[in-house]
């Protein structure tokens, strides 16, 4: 049956969720909002700009002149260690819990006008081997660890620095514990990783597969909600950032690079997207078996047809369920003609 011309709705097995997949759709005329181009010509050093080398911060505190990843406290975090717990009133339907832990603000690079395709493999290799500490070191009292990206003002990045943020918490946020749940069925179910089953088949398949290699696989899943979304998978089971080898780090950080180079070229525009990492739950979690869980990265690009009309999850996603307008299969990062180490734009 060709899935892809007719309206049909697809499971999401992470999420338990049905999404409504409308392949006709793309032909209706736009006149909503166009974004603004994104700021092509970013300085390498911003004197005012606070996560720079050497720039004095929100706080007052002076960054060192770091060359290579660079963390710091969030001058404005969402989570504190201390903070008291709530009132005990626990009216069924005015529930309310403790919440502790610490923000992180993580520099990849000391040039602003670098992004993660265009710094060298192994600088790369530094922000993996810095997020696979900060798992181990944060992991070891809260029970999840968010490590996220927010590139590109579209993003809601407040700062064209390349960076990203991780958010240790002392509780297991929302959308973990979905996949947590997800996960825990399939394997009771079918005694193997559901993600691991996965990358199987659709490194048989091929329909969706953007990119792979000997250890990882970066696809438009299945059941992608945005439109150029892809996950990516190691395909050895692995629980954790932290338990990846060195030739695994390797080659994240190469098919990380080739994948975010296409969708750098998809619209010749430094590609805007929320990313983050899910790996099993640390802190109290550490003595239990989850072995029914899978490392992987989902990226969540905001794009639709060009590098300024976005798709928005609103409306019928927000009241009903997520819809979508293009098939995974027709979305052409995944035949994204252009050689994946070609880059639209002059590397340094
Ligand atoms: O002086 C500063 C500027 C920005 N920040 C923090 O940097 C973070 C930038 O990350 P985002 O662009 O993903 O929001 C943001 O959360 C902001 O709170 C500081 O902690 N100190």
């Amino acid at each position: 049956l060709e899935l892809c011309h007719h309206q049909h709705l697809r499971y999401n097995p992470l999420r338990d969720t049905w999404v409504l997949v409308s392949a006709h759709r793309m032909k209706r005329p736009w006149a909503g909002q166009v974004e603004k181009a994104p700021e092509e010509h970013i300085p390498r050093h911003d004197p005012r700009n606070p996560l720079c080398p050497g720039n004095t911060r929100a706080n007052g505190e002076v960054n060192p002149d770091y060359d290579s990843t660079f963390l710091f406290e969030n001058d404005f975090p969402a989570l504190q260690p201390d903070a008291p717990d709530p009132g005990s009133d626990q009216h069924p339907l005015f529930q309310s819990k403790a919440a502790r832990g610490v923000c992180k603000v993580m520099c990849f690079h000391p040039w602003s006008d670098v992004t993660l395709p265009l710094m060298k493999r192994q600088e790369v290799v530094k922000v993996i081997d810095k997020w696979a500490e900060l798992v181990e070191e944060l992991g070891s009292t809260y029970p999840w660890v968010q490590i996220f990206e927010n590139k590109g003002a579209m993003m809601g990045c407040s700062n064209p620095h390349p960076h990203c943020q991780v958010w240790a918490s002392s509780f297991l946020p929302n959308e973990p514990a979905l996949s947590d749940r997800c996960q825990r069925a399939y394997h009771q179910k079918h005694g193997e990783p559901l993600l691991l089953q996965y990358a199987k088949q659709e490194a048989e398949k091929k329909e969706r597969v953007v990119v792979e290699t000997s250890d990882w696989l970066a696809v438009v899943p299945y059941w992608a909600t945005w439109p150029y979304q892809t996950l990516l998978l190691p395909r050895r089971h692995v629980l954790r950032i932290n338990d990846l080898t060195t030739e695994e780090r390797e080659g994240l950080a190469d098919i990380m690079k080739r994948l975010l180079t296409k969708y750098d070229n998809l619209f010749e525009t430094s590609f805007p997207y929320s990313m983050g990492w899910h790996g099993a739950p640390t802190g109290p979690h550490l003595t239990e078996d989850n072995s029914h869980w899978q490392l992987h990265a989902h990226y969540y690009p905001p794009l639709l047809r060009s590098a300024t009309v976005k798709k928005f999850m609103v409306g019928y996603e927000m009241l009903a369920q997520d819809q979508r307008d293009l098939t995974p299969e027709q979305v052409n990062i995944v035949k994204c003609t252009v050689p994946s180490f070609v880059q639209y734009r002059v590397t340094h």
